[in-house]
C-alpha cells in the first residue's frame, strides 16, 4: 500500500509545503519527459511508455500526470458516448444481463422488434438493409476471442459506442456495410474489432506458417494508415494476428519482408499497395475483408481506380466502408463494390462535430498572419496542443516559420513534400507534447485520432464542405469538448452558402459580412452539377497533399 501511495500519480495534487515535495519533483508532468518501457516493466495503458505511476481512480499503469488526465477523461461517464448512450435508453452500464456470451451472437435477451428499433432511434443508429443484426450492449456479447475483449478493456474500451454497436455484430454475420457516422466516434474499432476476430478465428483454426493475409484496410494518408495499424497492433496483440504497413515513403522491400513472413493484415494507401502487388506476387486468395476508411474519398477520382484495381484482385470479400461524410454518390459508387451491403448511419454524419464549438472569424488574406499570432499569444484564446489547416504546402512551412518567430511557440510543420521520417517525426513530437502547434495541409484533415488535441484553426478554409467537417472533427475526440477558428474571406465564396446553413444549424454565430454577402443570400441553394465541381477541385487539392 505504502508503495502504491507513493507511485500515485495523485500526488501532484499535494500542495507545496506539505512535506511531499519530494516526491513531486520527480512525478513526471508531460508524457514525453517520461522514458520507454524496458522489457517486463509496466507500460502506460495510454503510450506505452513506463507506466511508473498507479492511477488511484482505475488502478491503471500511466506515466506522467498527462495520460492520467487522458485516461480519466476516456473513462469520464460524462465524455463516454457509450455510457451516455447506455444512459439514454436507461440500461444500466456494464449490466451484464445486457452481454450475451453467446458463440452464434444472439439477440438482445427478451427485445423484441418494436423494441430494437426504438433502441435504435435513442442512440441515433439508423440502419437500411435486409435482416439487419441487433446492435450489442457489451463487447463480450459478440463472441469475440476472450483476449480481445481483454485488450478493449485495457485500452479503456469499456463499452462499445453506438456506431460499434452496430457495427460489429453486422460485420461478424459477414455482410457487408457502408457506414457514416460522426467523426471521432470510433468507427476505426468498429472495422478492427471484427477483422482481429476473424483472423484470430481463421488461424487458430488453420494453423500453417507464412500465409497470406486476410484482410485488407485501405486508408487515403499515410499518417491515418500508421494510426490504424498502430491500433490493430494494440487490440490484436496476444493473439495470432500479425500486421503489414504498406504506405509509400518507407523501403518497399522491408514491406514484402514482412508480408511474405506471414501477416494476417495489411493496412496501406492503395498506390503503394499496387506498385507493391505490381512488383511482388503477394498471395490475395484468402483475402475476406476489404475495408474502405474515409471511403468518399477513396472512390474520389485519383484513388479510384486503383481501389477498383485491388478490389478485382480479391474474390468476392466482405466489403466494409466507413467516413464522416457520405452522400448519395457514395452511396451508388458503393454498389460497384457490395450489392446488398447494410447501410448504418450513427449521431449527424456531414455535419461538423456537435461537441466542437465553430468560431468563425472574416479575415482579409493579408491579417491572417498578423490574426493567428494574437490568437496563439492571448492566453484566452490559445489552446494548445493545436492543429492549423492550410490550404498549400509552401504555405505550411511559411506559416510555421513565421509563426516560431513571431510567438516563440514550438512548431513543426506536415506535408506531402517532407520524407516519410520527416513527417513521423514531426507526428511524434506534436503528439508526445515536444511542439505545441502543427501547421499542415489536409494530410491531417482525415481521421488522425490527434487525442488532446482540442483547439483547431483553419487558416485556409477546405475546398470543401466535407473536408471542412473532417478538419474541424480533429477538435474532438469521443464528445470531449472542443473548439475550431476558422478564417474566411470573399475568397471562400464559393462554400458560403453549405457553412452559412452549416453555422445556422450549429446555432454558431455568424459574421455579419458572411451573412450579406451577395454569394451568401443571392445564389439558390446548390444541386448536383454544383458538387460535382467542388468534388473535383477538392481532388486538385487532395493531390496537393
Ligand atoms: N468503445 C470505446 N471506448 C472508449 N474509447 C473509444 C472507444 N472506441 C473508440 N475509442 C477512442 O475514441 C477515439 C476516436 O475513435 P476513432 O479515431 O476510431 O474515431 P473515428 O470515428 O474514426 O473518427 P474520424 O472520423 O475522425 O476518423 C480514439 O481515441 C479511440 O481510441
Amino acid at each position: 500500500m505504502e508503495q502504491e501511495e507513493n507511485h500515485s500519480a495523485d500526488h501532484l495534487s499535494a500542495q507545496p509545503g506539505n512535506g511531499n515535495e519530494l516526491e513531486e519533483s520527480s512525478v513526471k508532468e508531460r508524457c514525453f519527459e517520461q522514458r520507454e518501457a524496458l522489457v517486463g516493466e509496466p507500460r502506460c495503458v495510454i503510450c506505452g511508455r513506463y507506466g511508473e505511476y498507479i492511477c488511484d481512480q482505475t488502478d491503471d499503469d500511466i506515466c506522467s500526470v498527462e495520460c492520467k488526465t487522458i485516461l480519466l477523461s476516456k473513462l469520464s461517464a460524462e465524455t463516454r458516448p457509450a455510457v451516455k448512450a447506455a444512459k439514454r435508453v436507461n440500461l444500466p452500464v456494464g449490466d451484464e444481463s445486457f452481454c450475451i456470451r453467446d458463440e452464434n451472437f444472439p439477440k438482445i435477451p427478451s427485445m423484441h422488434d418494436g423494441q430494437i428499433a426504438s433502441l435504435r432511434s435513442k442512440l441515433d443508429i439508423c440502419v437500411k438493409g435486409e435482416d439487419v443484426p441487433d446492435p450489442i450492449m457489451c463487447f463480450s456479447s459478440s463472441g469475440l476471442p476472450e483476449k480481445l475483449v481483454l485488450n478493449l478493456e485495457a485500452a479503456g474500451y469499456v463499452m462499445p459506442t453506438p456506431v460499434q454497436m452496430q457495427v460489429i455484430p453486422s460485420s461478424i454475420c459477414n455482410r457487408s456495410l457502408l457506414v457514416s457516422a460522426d467523426t471521432g466516434s470510433g468507427k476505426t474499432a468498429s472495422f478492427l474489432v471484427p477483422i482481429i476476430a476473424h483472423c484470430s478465428h481463421v488461424r487458430s483454426e488453420r494453423c500453417t506458417d507464412k500465409q497470406g493475409p486476410l484482410a485488407i484496410v485501405l486508408a487515403p494518408t499515410r499518417e491515418l494508415c500508421l494510426q490504424v495499424e498502430e491500433q490493430a497492433k494494440v487490440l490484436g496483440k496476444g493473439l495470432p494476428f500479425k500486421t503489414a504497413l504498406v504506405v509509400g515513403g518507407d523501403p518497399l522491400a522491408q514491406q514484402i519482408y514482412r508480408i511474405e513472413n506471414g501477416i494476417e493484415l495489411i493496412v496501406g494507401t492503395p498506390g503503394r499497395l499496387i506498385d507493391l502487388l505490381m512488383k511482388h506476387n503477394v498471395d490475395l486468395n484468402k483475402v475476406d475483408v476489404f475495408v474502405l476508411d474515409e471511403v468518399d474519398c477513396l472512390l474520389e477520382r485519383g484513388f479510384r481506380d486503383q481501389v477498383m484495381q485491388i478490389f478485382q484482385a480479391l474474390s468476392h470479400p466482405q466489403v466494409m466502408m466507413f467516413s464522416a461524410t457520405v452522400n448519395s454518390e457514395v452511396e451508388k459508387m458503393s454498389n460497384s463494390l457490395a450489392k446488398n451491403a447494410i447501410h448504418i448511419s450513427c449521431g449527424n454524419p456531414s455535419r461538423p462535430n456537435k461537441s466542437v464549438k465553430q468560431v468563425v472569424i472574416w479575415v482579409e488574406s493579408k491579417q491572417k498572419k498578423q490574426k493567428i499570432f494574437e490568437i496563439m499569444t492571448s492566453k484566452q484564446h490559445f489552446k494548445p496542443p493545436a492543429v492549423v489547416f492550410v490550404s498549400s504546402r509552401i504555405g505550411a512551412d511559411l506559416l510555421s516559420e513565421a509563426i516560431t518567430v513571431a510567438t516563440g511557440l514550438k512548431v513543426v510543420s506536415i506535408h506531402g513534400d517532407k520524407t516519410m521520417n520527416e513527417r513521423r517525426e514531426s507526428l511524434r513530437r506534436f503528439l508526445t507534447g515536444e511542439v505545441s502547434v502543427v501547421v499542415c495541409t489536409g494530410v491531417l484533415g482525415r481521421g488522425m485520432d490527434l487525442l488532446k488535441v482540442r483547439q483547431v484553426i483553419l487558416f485556409d478554409m477546405p475546398n470543401s464542405i466535407d473536408e471542412y467537417v473532417h478538419q474541424v472533427g480533429r477538435a474532438s475526440r469521443m464528445g470531449v469538448e472542443g473548439m475550431a477558428i476558422v478564417f474566411v474571406n470573399e475568397e471562400d465564396r464559393n462554400l458560403f452558402r453549405e457553412l452559412v446553413q452549416i453555422l445556422k444549424t450549429a446555432g454558431a454565430p455568424i459574421p455579419r459580412e458572411l451573412a450579406n454577402s451577395k454569394y451568401t443570400t443571392g445564389i439558390p441553394l446548390g444541386g448536383g452539377k454544383k458538387r460535382k465541381l467542388k468534388s473535383r477541385k477538392f481532388w486538385n487539392h487532395g493531390l496537393e497533399w
